[in-house]
């Protein structure tokens, strides 16, 4: 199968994150965030791994630069490490903190490659979490000082900004279920959290248009949610891991359905956050499916897993239609929607002859297509991700990268879906 052809000025890039490739957690004055804790508490990460190490990104970032050169890639979007600008989250920047990313942005620059900077990918200062993290209203103005700071050091440089990396995930892993950091378990109570999050989205993105910011979005997680005949629990996940991030950014509305779970007066902060972006960024990785719970609970849908496709080494079905029908869906659904960036889309494969991931990329990108093709207008593509790293309470077994990773010798080996990639980007042009 060949990969459809792409616009001219599609935008090809990759993504990573700061906690998840960085390492150097203790160096240039960074402070410890959520993630530093729950790695350091036994029993939250696979085999006790933690990123103290990683990718050796601080000190290696000129490697990865010059492989994202070799690669071809119009943007590399990566994420800034709150603790590592403002150790505590608030207070005057941490100079080391900055100079790290003055070095790693101008080498990015001078690879010719736009810098697509996240300003928030779920490493939340600790200092900020003892205070109550996004449970706390005040953690929203504390990030819109920090998107301030961000925002005036590097919007000279940083071509498209992204406030925060998948709310969701924050919400229902972080706060929900406890999967990932802080590691709260306090399910549906959580949604305070999503209002919180989205109300630090709105206040950023009117901080980075003040400091002269280029171009805003997102990048929120979505899923098509399946199930057939399952009304109630499909349309009650739908809202919960679609609706409850969109709706409130691209309509200033929150699904009715869960209104009783927000915090008293968020209407009143729904004009904040449905401030204008100039994209809407996507991260796609898998299809859910709900059913009727079996049984009384505290949830009103059960996820049924999607079986009868190719599985990742993550346990993620591969199903490259349901981006296709994701992105028709919220087409249908937010007629006023801006240009569309993947901001993310992958999957873990080991080995560096990785047949599955090419495999992977060219379904996924043919999806893609055939949703421009139904109206969808898409402007790029970032793949998940540029290395292996730290796959958060998974530890490092799960490899996402185009480029493997030794851990032992921090060796950087393209795969073979890096030269694949390389290819057919040199083809798009
Ligand atoms: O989407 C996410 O969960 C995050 O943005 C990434 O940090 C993950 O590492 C990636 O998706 C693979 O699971």
């Amino acid at each position: 199968m060949t990969v459809p052809s792409f616009p001219e000025g599609f935008v090809w890039g990759v993504s990573t994150s700061a906690f998840q490739i960085e390492g150097a957690t203790a160096e240039g004055g960074r402070g410890p965030s959520v993630w530093d804790t729950f790695t350091a508490t036994p029993g939250k990460v696979a085999r006790g791994e933690d990123a103290r190490v990683t990718a050796d990104h601080y000190h290696r970032y000129a490697e990865d630069v010059a492989l994202m050169s070799q690669l071809g890639v119009d943007a590399y979007r990566m994420s800034f490490a709150w603790p590592r600008i403002q150790p505590t989250g608030s207070g005057p920047a941490n100079a080391e903190g900055l100079a790290f990313y003055d070095r790693l942005l101008d080498a990015v620059c001078e690879a010719g490659i736009d810098p697509v900077g996240t300003l928030y990918h779920w490493d939340t200062p600790q200092a900020l979490e003892d205070a109550g993290g996004w449970l706390s209203r005040d953690t929203a103005a504390r990030f819109a000082d920090y998107a301030a700071l961000v925002g005036e050091r590097f919007a000279d440089r940083v071509k498209m900004w992204i406030p925060l990396n998948e709310p969701m995930v924050m919400s229902i892993f972080g706060y929900g279920i406890g999967e990932y950091a802080p590691g709260r378990a306090l399910l549906l109570d959580a949604l305070p959290t999503a209002h919180h999050q989205l109300l630090a989205h709105g206040l950023a993105v009117s901080a980075l248009r003040a400091a002269g910011a280029a171009s805003i979005g997102t990048a929120n997680n979505h899923s098509p949610i399946w199930g057939e005949g399952e009304g109630e629990a499909a349309a009650f996940l739908d809202a919960l891991i679609n609706r409850l991030f969109a709706d409130p950014i691209l309509l200033g509305s929150y699904p009715e359905v869960l209104h009783g779970r927000l915090p008293d007066g968020f209407a009143d902060d729904l004009p904040v956050i449905a401030a204008p972006l100039d994209f809407y960024g996507v991260n796609y990785y898998e299809p859910m499916a709900a059913t009727t719970p079996t049984a009384p609970g505290p949830l009103p849908f059960e996820l049924r897993p999607v079986e009868g496709y190719p599985m990742t080494t993550n346990d993620s079905p591969v199903v490259p239609d349901a981006l296709r029908e994701l992105l028709v869906t919220m087409h249908e659904r937010y007629p006023g929607m801006p240009p569309v960036h993947i901001t993310e889309n992958g999957c873990s494969f080991d080995g560096i002859h990785d047949r599955e991931r090419i495999d992977f990329l060219t379904g996924h990108l043919t999806a893609l297509r055939e949703a421009m093709d139904a109206g969808v207008d898409v402007r790029g593509y970032f793949f998940w991700s540029l290395i292996d790293n730290f796959e958060w309470s998974k530890g490092y077994a799960p490899r996402f990268g185009l480029v493997h990773i030794d851990y032992d010798t921090l060796a950087r080996t393209p795969k073979d879906s890096f030269h694949w990639y390389r290819d057919l980007i040199k083809r798009s042009r």
